[in-house]
């Protein structure tokens, strides 16, 4: 049987349900997927080849394969995204500069000048970009502490940090002709009980005010601030937490939340927060991401939660508000498949949650049929979501399942 015979088969069954496949593809070709730039290379960047992580953050597994230049990092790279089908845009973090192989430019001096291969390589490949700035793996940040810190020369060398990635984000942003998220996230904290947990978020308020003081079109560069539960090495106390940003973006409304999937309780999801957000018509930046007990950063499988957060934008048809990136970095496995197989996985995820009848599945629930509702989300779980996935890889012209065999 051909992809198309299999399709034809898929889409009549689709359509009992009142699903148009052909529509839905051409919906989900829409949609781009942020792939995070660090599954590649362990968030080792290019400042320094043997740089140790840092900020509470670990890649553990010892795969052979991470690359040790930058050419082998981008032919890596570009050999993960033809395998990832439809729109994509690649994050790129600060520690991944090029200044022509000489380290010798601190965080608070980078320019859009030493980050042209990115523009050069998009162009190129035909994606988008988003950027973060890196507010860790310096020593700078060895006393865990970077935009709230109580040293005020830490403090604006941060600052400066900040301020020069949202420049960064803007020139991405005009030579890309699409919008930059720049998602700034800091590994704030104290390991041990914390008897002034206001004081650091005091100065975090100032820093971020000072960082987003000036303004940069909305067409070009975007911020989002994003929180965490703890870390390693941050235990017990994070400035930036969740309700902290939330306020925070609420009250300045000069940037977006960003929720990482594994920066909660262990039973608390971002699926359930984002109506909460998109009822005042926020937009939310998102990393999805699988946290096995803690935020251990596993790739992106489909699971019930990468599931659930996809059939949450579906549902309100929100795909302008929430921004999809991803944020995995396993190094037990080949890097380049864990980013491939997460990139694919966001991609299946958004086309199964697509494929469910929303419209009559919100009537019956309007309407007091529960039990319609609940029989309804069962019986569409049967239908062969396989076969309309294995019809948009080969539209995208991306190979559905033979590159498996390459790692046998
Ligand atoms: C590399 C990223 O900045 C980092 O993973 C951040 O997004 C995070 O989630 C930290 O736990
Ligand atoms: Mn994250």
């Amino acid at each position: 049987m051909s992809v198309e015979s299999n399709y034809q088969v898929a889409k009549e069954l689709y359509a009992q349900y009142g699903i148009d496949t052909d529509a839905v593809l051409e919906k989900l070709s829409e949609i781009p997927v942020s792939v995070h730039c660090w599954q590649i290379d362990d968030l080792t960047g290019f400042e320094d080849f043997n740089a140790k992580l840092s900020g509470g953050l670990a890649a553990t597994g010892n795969a052979g394969g991470k690359p040790k230049s930058v050419p082998e990092y981008f032919e890596n790279l570009t050999k993960a995204l033809k395998l990832i089908p439809g729109k994509k845009k690649v994050a790129a973090h600060a520690i991944y500069l090029d200044n022509g192989g000489v380290n010798n430019i601190d965080r608070n001096a980078i320019e859009p000048k030493h980050f042209t291969h990115w523009v050069e390589y998009a162009k190129e490949m035909g994606i988008g970009l988003d950027f973060n700035p890196t507010y860790f793996n310096h020593a700078k940040a060895e006393d865990g502490f970077t935009l709230s810190s109580y040293d005020e020369g830490i403090r604006q060398f941060w600052v400066e940090h900040g301020k020069r990635c949202r420049k960064i984000g803007e020139y991405f942003g005009k030579e890309m002709g699409q919008v930059c998220y720049t998602n700034h996230w800091i590994p704030d904290g104290y390991k041990d009980i914390t008897v002034d947990k206001m004081g650091p978020r005091e100065v975090l308020i100032r820093s971020l005010d000072e960082i987003f003081a000036e303004k940069i079109d909305p067409a070009y560069n975007v911020d989002s601030v994003e929180s965490k539960l703890f870390g390693l090495g941050s235990e017990a106390y994070v400035t930036g937490s969740h309700e902290f940003y939330t306020n925070y973006v609420a009250n300045r409304k000069n940037c977006i939340i960003c929720l990482d999937a594994g920066h909660y309780h262990p039973t608390e999801v971002i699926s359930a927060k984002l109506s909460s957000y998109l009822v005042f018509g926020q937009e939310i930046m998102l990393h999805v991401s699988r946290p096995m007990r803690w935020d251990s950063d596993h790739v992106t499988i489909l699971d019930d939660e990468t599931m659930a957060i996809m059939e949450e934008i579906a549902r309100y048809d929100a795909f302008d508000k929430v921004h999809i990136g991803l944020d995995f970095f396993d190094a037990s496995i080949d890097r380049i498949a864990a980013t491939a197989i997460g990139g694919r996985t966001a991609k299946k995820a958004i086309l199964k949650a697509l494929l469910q009848p929303t419209a009559e599945l919100q009537k019956a629930e309007h309407e007091g049929n529960l039990t319609k509702r609940l029989a309804l989300l069962e019986e569409v779980k049967g239908l062969p979501f396989g076969l309309v996935w294995a019809k948009y890889c080969e539209m995208c012209g991306c190979e559905q399942d033979s590159w498996i065999r390459r790692y046998e």
